[in-house]
């Protein structure tokens, strides 16, 4: 008895973990994501793979398979409207395989990627200046 409620637990806890995976995480910042792929490089054992030119040459071939979803569409109206829905979750993996290695790429060259972008989107401004609204 005392087995069989301790695998219901055990059941319960694992899909309290499905459903945290699968829930939305809209707001995750750059810094857990790049915590979470620094835990699967450790978890397996792979940080010697994850070399910046490796990394850089991985995020490449995934812009490649990004482009291909685009390739021979046609125009692609903003939106998406006539895509299927498994050809946008598609398309969300194939931008995500070109984030996560791009935020693992800054981490291991020492860049932060959150501070860099911030600062960049505020160099741009003064690059390009708006033009002044008339009132
Ligand atoms: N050495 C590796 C290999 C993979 N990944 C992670 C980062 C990417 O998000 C994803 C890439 O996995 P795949 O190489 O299997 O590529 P796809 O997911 O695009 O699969 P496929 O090319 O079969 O469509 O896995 C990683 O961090 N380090």
């Amino acid at each position: 008895m005392e087995e069989a409620k301790k695998a219901t637990t055990t059941m319960e806890e694992v899909r309290g973990e499905e459903r945290k995976e699968t829930a939305p995480a809209s707001d995750v910042s750059l810094k857990e994501l790049s915590k979470k792929l620094d835990d699967f490089a450790k978890e397996r054992d792979w940080e010697m793979h994850h070399a910046p030119r490796n990394l850089l040459l991985a995020m490449i071939a995934e812009v490649g398979e990004l482009s291909e979803l685009f390739m021979w569409k046609g125009e692609v109206t903003k939106g998406l409207k006539d895509w299927t829905e498994a050809e946008k979750e598609h398309l969300g993996e194939e931008l995500s395989d070109v984030l996560l290695y791009l935020i693992r790429l800054s981490d291991m060259c020492g860049v932060d990627l959150g501070d860099a972008a911030t600062r960049k989107i505020v160099k741009n401004a003064v690059k390009y200046p708006a033009p002044s609204k008339s009132t």
